[in-house]
């Protein structure tokens, strides 16, 4: 019998709910009838600040918590942002749908400049992100890199308190948030890559609830569940996390998958980049062939392996 009722749980920030809401209402369009409701939710990575989130560790510190309940039953899906789910999903759940991707560039953001190369020698940059911080650190040497934590609305207002002379965020949140005007410049593919799975927004579910699957399994795309899953599996073969300096990014066409990846270093700013094609029947070959040309070039060393 399928659900009469989902209840999504979901993080509190602006741009959690929004994406939790977004869901909801494709849902709603799917399946006429179909009662849709948020659950919302704080998790450990909402509550501690004060550290960047690579010091922190453990991963999924985003998802414990909204797993927890659907496991108690208070939910029956979580919506996330794709670069936040671990590659190694926890036992028990499984990723239904994968929704159509933004754009998955990184944003230039500053009241004052227009992009990386306009900065003035040794301006300040917030971001907390080793693989934003690597690639400016490649860029520009003489920048300062500074941590920057909390969540988009948190950020901004930090950069315009004066704090930073620029920000890097994610033009998919910007967006999302209505907050396009706030992005100076993009940073692209393939000069300078996103998280993998960056644009794109995942549903969790719980794998033995096989009617919530099948109800949720309608908003899935093709062509982002491929490149995504080339750009996790590279990520997992480099034992990345979310927490590591690296950066993916796979387009689908006709002709088949382009995957380019990189590794990067914070303090020399040194870049490793690699890239393969590969047939849509194996997004995770693709994968594991760019994260082994990595490695021939090094990536160990600058993984701290
Ligand atoms: N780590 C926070 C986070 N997780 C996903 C996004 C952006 C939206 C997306 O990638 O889907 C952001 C904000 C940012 O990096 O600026």
């Amino acid at each position: 019998m399928s659900p009469s009722l989902l209840r999504i749980a979901t993080r509190k920030s602006a741009l959690a709910l929004w994406q939790a809401e977004h869901v909801a209402s494709l849902l709603r369009a799917a399946h006429p009838g179909l009662r849709v409701e948020l659950v919302p939710l704080t998790t450990r990575g909402d509550e501690i600040l004060d550290q960047p989130l690579a010091t922190i560790g453990g991963k999924g510190l985003f998802l414990k918590e909204l797993e927890v309940a659907m496991l108690e039953g208070r939910a029956d899906l979580a919506v996330h942002s794709l670069k936040d789910v671990p590659t190694e999903l926890e036992a028990g759940f499984s990723l239904p749908a994968i929704l159509p991707r933004a754009d998955a560039a990184d944003a230039f953001v500053s009241n004052h400049y227009s992009d990386v190369m306009a900065l003035p020698h040794g301006a300040r940059v917030g971001t907390s992100s080793l693989r934003r911080q690597a690639q400016l650190r490649a860029a520009r040497p003489d920048l300062e890199l500074l941590d920057l934590r909390g969540n988009v609305g948190t950020r901004l207002k930090k950069l315009d308190d004066g704090l930073y002379d620029a920000i890097i965020l994610a033009c998919a949140g910007l967006e999302r948030l209505g907050l396009h005007d706030r992005i100076r410049s993009r940073l692209g593919a393939p000069t300078w890559l996103p998280a993998p799975g960056q644009a794109a927004i995942a549903i969790e579910a719980r794998a033995d609830q096989t009617e919530v699957l099948e109800t949720l399994a309608v908003l899935d795309d093709a062509e982002t569940r491929l490149a995504v899953t080339a750009e996790r599996a590279m990520n997992q073969a480099l034992g990345g996390s979310c927490t590591v300096p690296v950066g993916a990014w796979c387009t689908v066409t006709e002709r088949g998958l382009h995957l380019r990846g990189m590794v990067g270093d914070v303090s020399s700013g040194r870049l490793l980049s690699a890239e393969a094609e590969g047939t849509s029947d194996d997004a995770v070959k693709l994968g594991n062939e760019v994260a082994q040309a990595l490695f021939a070039q090094g990536a160990a060393t600058l993984l701290g392996r």
